[in-house]
């Protein structure tokens, strides 16, 4: 418990080229609860704006005029983010607070976050906080429907910064909006043009709260209308329902998120126009899970399907500690140390929550997989013994 809290947050900021990354970092890193970051720009070739904020030096860090610390990356991510912790150690730098990592516009943004998840020595050091993703609100639809890397970024965010709100027409600003939703209908929106988008809260997106180091569930997972509510970050006018899930008969309730989508009046999870079939969904339940039937299902549903797995987030009852949740946080096929909490963050509510954003990858089949490993009977399903004689029996999954 002590290490994963003592882990260094990584944020990772991202948006297609021109979307304005480096515009609201400028914002941001003025706001004092961010001295002590570091920023690594994870640039592929020069861009001119961005060397305004890291200028050169020989070393690749710099210490900026408000205290924060920026490095280049010059080598791999790996590589700085372990040189940033041995100078950590060795007291050549302050210890950090947080690192924001800028992906290049061009970037799938997965293979950045499984840097920071997958590797055994850098995750010992830091934990993967949240993703941020500015989307332009002139040319934001345009770009969502010519380049499946910025439908990613979009997908697999927590929290969505719309820039150059004031530039585009209020028509152009809902459709925009209707779209995000689909793409993803739990990160919070931002307008980029209000004050608290410049302030440290829009990276307060990870599963501990930065001040208290106490988990946050409801934020992290974005199911419950208080997390939004106390960043004052919603601005699109959502609705949120923290009770939905509280009625026990709704343990398996298909994919609604908690949140009421007033911008196109229906549910978004089966609204997945424009042919990126993307899909955010969460999967509830009331009873403690065998540790063993878990691993069978995440093995299975990462091995199989990690690619369609864009992201994976879950708090877990498990039946030989009830006390203590398990943490579970994946991209793709890489998955961040499974952690316990020392205890259920809100004592009232123990169900296992999951929440699930896939391409390609449907929801009833997930939700067929995880039944059959918690000992949910299916008409037309293998039960868990059978798949664990022969995992290919799995009905549509195909290898
Ligand atoms: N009016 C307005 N202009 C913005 C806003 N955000 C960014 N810009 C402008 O948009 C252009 C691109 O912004 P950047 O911050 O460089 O965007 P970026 O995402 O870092 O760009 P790359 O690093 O090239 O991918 C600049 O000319 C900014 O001044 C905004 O919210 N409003």
């Amino acid at each position: 418990m002590s290490s994963v809290l003592n882990a260094v947050p990584v944020s990772i900021l991202t948006g297609f080229l021109g979307a304005g990354k480096t515009s609201l970092l400028n914002r941001l890193l003025k706001d004092p609860d961010l001295t002590d970051t570091a920023v690594i720009i994870n640039e592929f070739g020069d861009v001119s704006l961005d060397h305004l904020l890291v200028e050169a030096s020989s070393d690749g860090i710099i210490e900026l005029s408000d205290g924060c610390l920026c490095c280049t990356v010059r080598g791999e991510l790996v590589d700085t983010l372990a040189d940033l912790m041995d100078r950590m150690q060795t007291g050549k730098i302050k210890p950090l607070k947080r690192v924001i990592i800028e992906t290049t516009g061009l970037a799938d943004p997965a293979p950045v976050l499984q840097s920071v998840m997958g590797n055994p020595v850098i995750a010992q050091s830091y934990r993967l906080d949240g993703v941020v993703t500015v989307v332009d609100a002139v040319n934001g639809l345009s770009t969502l429907d010519n380049h499946e890397e910025a439908v990613k970024q979009v997908a697999m965010a927590d929290r969505l910064v719309i820039s150059k709100i004031s530039l585009a027409t209020p028509d152009a600003v809902l459709s925009l909006k209707a779209r995000l939703r689909d793409l993803n209908p739990r990160a919070a929106m931002i307008d980029g043009d209000l004050p608290e988008a410049g302030k440290a809260e829009t990276f307060h997106c990870g599963l501990y709260d930065p001040a208290t180091k106490i988990a946050d569930v409801g934020r992290w997972l974005q199911d419950e209308a208080a997390a939004d509510h106390d960043h004052h970050h919603d601005h699109d006018g959502h609705d949120h329902d923290p009770d939905h899930h509280r009625d026990p008969d709704h343990h398996h309730d298909h994919g609604h998120c908690g949140h009421d989508h007033h911008a196109h009046g229906h549910h978004h999870h089966d609204e997945n126009r424009h042919g990126a079939d993307i899909r955010s969904f969460s999967i509830v339940h009331d009873r403690p899970i065998d540790p063993m039937a878990l691993e069978m299902f995440i093995d299975l549903l990462r091995s199989a399907h990690g690619e369609k797995l864009l992201r994976m987030k879950a708090i877990v009852s498990m039946s030989d500690k009830p006390d203590r949740p398990l943490i579970l946080h994946g991209v793709q096929t890489v998955f961040h140390a499974p952690q316990r909490l020392a205890a259920w963050p809100d004592p009232s509510d123990r169900r296992t929550r999951m929440v699930l954003i896939t391409k390609d990858l449907p929801e009833a089949f997930v939700r067929d997989l995880f039944d059959a490993f918690t000992g949910k009977p299916g008409i037309d399903r293998p039960d868990r013994q059978a798949l664990e004689d022969n995992p290919l029996a799995v009905p549509g999954l195909r290898m």
